[in-house]
């Protein structure tokens, strides 16, 4: 039966995600209500420009008093799509401690500091949901938090960023400049206020964590998240991943280790062979592997960003929390009871792609195989080509530690006979 008094939302931010989120509350009203089992109020939308014209937002809601908004008492569910760290985390916590429970789209917040937010909603009874945070409209932190939790996660894969995927996508598809690309990716509503937080990798370490820690049980901050960003990819490292029949995408990897005692978590650029299904993930879309021991692999696919994509992620959550209140209950608070060490990059063991500018003389290979036998790191192809007692070595090798692949890149530094290592980049998805 309907309940005719209405749950009360509160919005803070009305961007990009907000006033997606106001567009469908509004339109859809009936369809959320029956939903629920009871009408959902818009009762104000904190804003930080009031005199923005804003289509479809009703004046009479709109203040620049976010907290006075939250501590009004009468809110039931207050949505936070401001981002960043402050003011989100105190208006999300005087929230919690006036009654409401929460749903953001915040995973900067999240990825800082979710244990202390998650043990403040359980203090009040309240509810922290963040499906937007992660890939955007795919259902991904909801089918960790509960469709796998009777099964045991132990490896997360995919790309979580669409700004940087977008960007990556245009250069090897249409030949765009980074800039051009990045510039459109805003416009289009993808990239982070600071679009830094996706071009360094930001944006996609804290997506890691967020998935390591709920696909592991365990804590997992943006700071124990191993992170490179798209700054350092170049047009020959595309044209170099080409060559060897692969494509470059900024990937986030979430790994048990195999004795079951350790995680690992890292942000980088790979190389991934073009008959990976994650080589055809186009645009801002994302898609994300789940490998779980009764399961078997699982992949989430679908759009990352823009702020309709983000709001769906953000609505579903929104009538998920509802029906909670109206039912008197809470959902699925932190799981972190295994409490796993996060280990550091050097432990994680992958495949390198490795160029060298060297000396095209006799004996050089010789010294550059003798150096990678050395330190332990095994050569899967060598391709060597040059003019002019200058050449190009580019090296792959196969699975080794990243420790062994770090000091074997320094010794190889320290040769007369290597000029420079043009690049490295690892090789995933084999
Ligand atoms: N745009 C996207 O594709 C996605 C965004 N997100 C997350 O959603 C959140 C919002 O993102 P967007 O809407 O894209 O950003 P946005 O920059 O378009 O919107 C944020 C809005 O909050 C307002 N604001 C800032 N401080 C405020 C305050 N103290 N009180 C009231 N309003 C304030 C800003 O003026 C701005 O209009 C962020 O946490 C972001 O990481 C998550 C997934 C996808
Ligand atoms: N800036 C982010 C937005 C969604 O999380 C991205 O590009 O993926
Ligand atoms: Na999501």
């Amino acid at each position: 039966m309907m309940r005719t008094r209405p749950l009360k939302v509160a919005l803070l931010g009305c961007g990009v995600v907000g006033s997606e989120v106001t567009r469908i509350m509004t339109t859809h009203a009936d369809d959320l209500a029956a939903r629920i089992g009871a009408p959902v109020e818009l009762a104000g939308i904190a804003v930080r420009r009031p005199d923005r014209v804003r289509e479809g937002v009703p004046a009479e809601l709109v203040t620049t008093d976010a907290t006075a908004l939250v501590k009004r008492g009468d809110i039931d569910v207050v949505i936070e799509v401001i981002g960043g760290i402050e003011p989100a985390r105190t208006l999300i916590t005087t929230a919690f401690e006036h009654g409401a429970s929460v749903v953001s789209a915040n995973k900067a917040l999240v990825a800082a500091d979710g244990a202390a937010l998650h043990a403040a909603a359980e203090a009040n009874d309240a509810d922290l949901y963040y499906e937007a945070a992660v890939a955007g409209a795919i259902p991904l932190v909801r089918p960790l938090r509960e469709s796998l939790a009777g099964d045991t996660v132990n490896r997360v894969l995919g790309i979580v960023n669409g700004t940087t995927n977008f960007i990556l996508d245009k250069m090897d598809s249409t030949g765009a400049g980074y800039s051009e690309a990045l510039d459109e990716a805003t416009a289009l509503g993808y990239a982070e206020a600071d679009p830094t937080a996706d071009v360094e990798g930001f944006d996609a370490a804290a997506k890691a964590a967020i998935l390591a820690g709920i696909a592991f049980h365990t804590r997992v901050t943006i700071d124990d998240v191993h992170r490179e960003g798209l700054t350092e990819v170049t047009a020959a490292d595309i044209a170099s991943a080409k060559r060897m029949g692969c494509t470059v995408k900024l990937l986030a990897i979430c790994e048990r280790a195999a004795d079951g005692a350790s995680v690992t978590a890292r942000v980088h650029p790979a190389m991934i062979p073009l008959t990976h299904p994650l080589a055809s993930v186009r645009e801002a879309y994302n898609a994300v592997f789940v490998e779980a021991e009764a399961a078997g692999q699982l992949m989430f696919y679908g759009p990352g960003a823009g702020g309709a994509p983000t709001a769906s992620a953000v609505l579903g959550d929104l009538v998920a929390v509802c029906r909670n209140k109206l039912a008197g209950a809470t959902g699925p608070g932190e799981s972190a009871y295994t409490r796993l060490p996060v280990s550091p990059m050097g432990a994680v063991v992958t495949r390198y792609h490795i160029s060298l500018d060297v000396a095209d003389k006799p004996g050089v290979l010789a010294q550059v195989a003798t150096i990678f036998a050395e330190h332990g790191v095994s050569i899967d192809t060598v391709r060597q080509s040059g003019k002019d007692g200058e050449a190009s070595l580019v090296i792959v090798t196969h699975r080794a530690a990243d420790a062994a692949l770090s000091s074997t890149v320094g010794a190889l530094r320290e040769l007369d006979t290597v000029r420079g290592v043009a690049s490295i980049m690892r090789v995933e998805g084999e």
